[in-house]
């Protein structure tokens, strides 16, 4: 009866207490928890359940009246009905009614009084009266999205508080060090011919061979996974090619070094007679080179007549597949091998070609297992001080680099506390206005400076200088001051052939049996972003890094040329950060007092890169399936909520295009950014979130997806046009392609209710309609790719027949069980 609420109440449910009670309850009967508990919590949400007895219960409501605001109390406070009747004749017409006839063809028990058909009755019958306020639960979940997005949001920030731009001066370098610079190890790693060329590969060789710096102390390595014979055979005509090539870079400082690129670009021309004799030449020699490499891949393995000729092509008869092999180790040039010198005469750094053991029963850890063994063989062979490891596709783009990177190692008041300058990944098949943000400009350009502020970069892989001791695991300490040896000690006293044999002896399987390679020492095993993981462990010693990105791009790579591609690559990523957020090593608290918290929240950005999947599925699904019912989620124009949550939108987006802007981007290089970074926390994120959960309670394996590296013809046309590339039918693009649709529908709906019945519809959601709007917006290129092209790239029928049918059950399922 209270004058405010009572209108609305269907019943009042008093516990069940029972006489029969002992002291400890032997059975639980009392039901102590749900009726002075959890019952009570109901009555927050809506009120108890009805639970049967000691129940009162509104007439109205017990006989299936809806609520609604209209309704108030309105009782009878005589008995009408009764008093003309005689006792009989009540008893009589009392009577009929419980007879079994009588709820025939009624509602009784469906929609009025107590529902027949389940045990529970009561309970049933009690659900119904909680009011039904469309959508509270429904803005619970969007609340809770915005909150994830606020906090992530928060943690981004962390990387744009201070940015730092360094600037080395390998000038001052060599009038200070020249003699005493520390020796230098290249590790470059391939791990299958077919994505990653051969021909590629030896010019990433061939580009790091001709740093400039001085050659007797330059090495590289070239890990091949796939112990490939066409790669090795590659690397043999780059160990010739490079007598040429290396005196040629010194003498006309050429840039970039890597011969194939040199020769794609408008190098600069000359109208010095000898030097254009000599390009001419270089030039016959590379393309020579490149034609054998090519003719040999064609082929797919090398003719007998050259395998007799190099005694290293005998090593593969052992052979059996690509997962069970011997160590394949050869020295291709060597300083004390006078063969290896230049056609000048120099000294050309050491190359050794690498294909370390793989047998079934051990597990090879992708890149971070390759990495180790090139640690250890390259210990053995030249033992340099300071590391540099790319991917197979990143060339040198500039032969300072090296000399950059060692200024900050080889500064007197800092430089011993580093143990990783990490130069940003550049790609060369860059569009203006990146299709597939594949250039990372965010990351590279503004968030890896701002890491940098806070104790240094993370190590992502390609394009990395280490610090020897740190990358075997020593520990910073105050003392440790940098000791480099400049001379090959070791080598001195033994054969070239025994070192080779000592060296493969360190690539073997067994060599890391009972040790703390890929726990403590060397990179860490288990993780598919070895390279994050192990950076963050050596920060957490006490290591700093140091981000270098020289005005003249350091490294240049391939960056992912289709959509699925750019997918996958985003899956593993996001799946490798998640495994740390779920490994011991989660920033939160490894990184608690061991390292900054600006860049614990910065590693957290990445590492939570995954479980921005769920809220961003809510978020594109949920609004614009209300929308089919009319039911706003979002504040009206009217609510002074509105101007609050279109301030933060709004504001939010400009000052991302402000910064895009500022990196150097395009409006629509930022438009794309938007698409793509959607796309990946729906599909991407979203696989790789499951797969980490899947993997962690061990129903699926560890598993590296090689980014491809080749680009088909046709592929690199519409590239070239910023045409989305979407070719095959992975789950991913289907599912981005069902969003789509689903979003498109809801519109549609809206337009035609807002056309038939007037813009009230709209007025009313205005910022649902306005979400709606921009997502299918924003997936024009997947409308054009399932309707409108025609070309090879774009979406199989097959997907967009899965996608509409998707999209249409869920618009249909949601309207029918509501
Ligand atoms: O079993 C394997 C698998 C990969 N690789 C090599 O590892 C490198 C990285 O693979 P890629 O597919 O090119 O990775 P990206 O997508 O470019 O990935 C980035 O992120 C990776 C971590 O996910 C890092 O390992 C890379 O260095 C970094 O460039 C390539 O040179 C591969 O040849 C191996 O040597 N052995
Ligand atoms: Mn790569």
């Amino acid at each position: 009866m209270d004058e405010e609420k009572g209108h609305e109440i269907a019943f009042v449910q008093c516990p069940q207490h029972y006489e029969n009670f002992t002291r400890n309850d032997l059975y639980g009967s009392a039901l102590t928890i749900y009726q002075q508990l959890q019952l009570h919590g109901a009555d927050s949400c809506g009120g108890p359940t009805y639970i049967g007895c000691g129940c009162f219960h509104r007439r109205e409501s017990l006989t299936g009246r809806k609520f609604s605001y209209q309704y108030k109390n309105s009782w009878k406070t005589e008995n009408d009905q009764v008093a003309e009747r005689s006792l009989d004749e009540l008893e009589e017409k009392s009577k009929s009614l419980t007879s079994c006839a009588h709820e025939e063809t009624t509602l009784r028990g469906k929609e009025m009084g107590l529902k027949y058909g389940c045990a529970v009755e009561d309970v049933i019958t009690g659900f119904k009266h909680v009011p039904k306020d469309g959508g509270r639960w429904v803005w619970f979940g969007l609340l809770a999205a915005e909150l994830w997005f606020g906090l992530y949001y928060l943690l981004t920030q962390a990387l744009r508080w201070n940015l730092v731009f360094r600037q080395p001066f390998p000038d001052r370098l060599s009038q200070r060090y020249e003699d005493r610079l520390p020796k230098v190890d290249i590790f470059v790693c391939t791990a299958d011919p077919e994505i990653e060329p051969p021909a590629m590969v030896v010019n990433t060789v061939l580009s790091m061979m001709a740093y400039d710096y001085p050659t007797e102390k330059l090495t590289v390595y070239l890990s091949d996974d796939a112990a490939s014979e066409v790669t090795f055979y590659a690397m043999l005509l780059a160990s010739d090619f490079v007598k040429h090539w290396v005196p040629f870079c010194k003498r006309f400082k050429v840039e970039p070094t890597s011969p194939g690129a040199y020769f794609r670009q408008d190098y600069p021309l000359t109208s010095d007679a000898s030097r254009l004799k000599q390009l001419g030449h270089i030039k016959k020699l590379y393309e020579d080179m490149e034609k054998r490499i090519q003719n040999v891949v064609k082929l797919g393995q090398v003719p007998e007549e050259v395998r007799s000729n190099h005694k290293g092509f005998s090593q593969w008869n052992s052979y059996s597949s690509l997962r069970d092999h011997d160590t394949i180790l050869q020295i291709l040039l060597d300083k004390k091998d006078p063969n290896s010198k230049d056609v000048e005469g120099s000294v050309l750094p050491t190359l050794v070609y690498l294909a370390r053991e793989k047998r079934p029963q051990y597990h090879h850890n992708f890149k971070a297992g390759a990495m180790n063994a090139l640690i250890r063989v390259s210990s053995k062979i030249s033992n340099g001080d300071i590391i540099l490891n790319v991917d197979c596709d990143m060339y040198s783009n500039n032969s300072q680099s090296l000399r950059g990177a060692l200024c900050f190692f080889m500064d007197e008041e800092k430089g011993h506390e580093i143990a990783f300058v990490q130069c940003p990944q550049h790609y060369e098949n860059f569009t203006r206005n990146d299709l597939y943000g594949s250039a990372l400009s965010i990351y590279q350009q503004l968030e890896l400076h701002g890491a940098d502020s806070w104790g240094g970069p993370m190590y992502i892989g390609s394009g990395c200088f280490h610090r020897r001791e740190s990358l075997m695991g020593r520990k910073f300490s105050y003392q440790y001051k940098n000791n480099w040896k400049t001379e090959n000690e070791q080598v001195a006293e033994t054969s070239l052939d025994e070192l080779e044999e000592k060296s493969k002896a360190l690539a073997s399987c067994a060599s890391e049996e009972n040790t703390l390679w890929g726990k403590e020492m060397g990179l860490k095993y288990g993780c598919v972003v070895e390279d994050v993981i192990t950076g963050l462990t050596m920060q957490c010693q006490g290591w700093k890094s140091v981000y270098y990105n020289p005005q003249r791009k350091a490294f240049l790579g391939v960056a992912p040329n289709t959509l699925p591609q750019t997918l996958v690559q985003h899956k593993r990523w996001s799946e490798g950060h998640f495994q740390i957020v779920l490994s011991k090593y989660n920033s939160a608290w490894y990184g608690h007092g061991r390292i900054s918290i600006g860049l614990q929240m910065g590693y957290l950005r990445y590492n939570l890169w995954a479980a921005n999947c769920l809220p961003t599925l809510y978020y594109s699904i949920i609004p614009s399936l209300y929308l089919l019912k009319g039911i706003s989620l979002f504040p009206q124009v009217s609510s002074p909520w509105f101007i609050p949550f279109t301030c933060v939108t709004l504001v939010a987006s400009v000052y991302s295009l402000y910064e895009f802007l500022w990196i150097g981007g395009t409006i629509k290089g930022w438009w794309n950014y938007q698409r793509i970074w959607l796309y990946k926390k729906s599909s991407s994120y979203l696989f790789g979130f499951i797969d980490t959960t899947l993997k962690q309670i061990g129903l699926s394996d560890l598993s590296f997806k090689i980014t491809p590296k080749v680009v088909e013809e046709g592929v690199s046309q519409r590239f070239e046009k910023e045409v989305m590339e979407f070719g095959d039918s992975s789950p991913m693009v289907t599912l981005l392609a069902t969003l789509a649709m689903l979003n498109l529908f809801c519109f549609l709906r809206v337009l035609k209710d807002a056309i038939l019945s007037g813009l009230g519809v709209i007025q009313t959601m205005i910022i649902q309609v306005l979400l709606c709007g921009c997502y299918v917006l924003i997936s024009w290129p997947l409308y054009e790719g399932l309707f409108l092209r025609k070309d090879n790239g774009r979406l199989p029928s097959s997907v967009a027949v899965k996608s509409i049918a998707l999209a249409l059950s869920a618009c249909v399922l949601f309207i029918a069980l509501h």
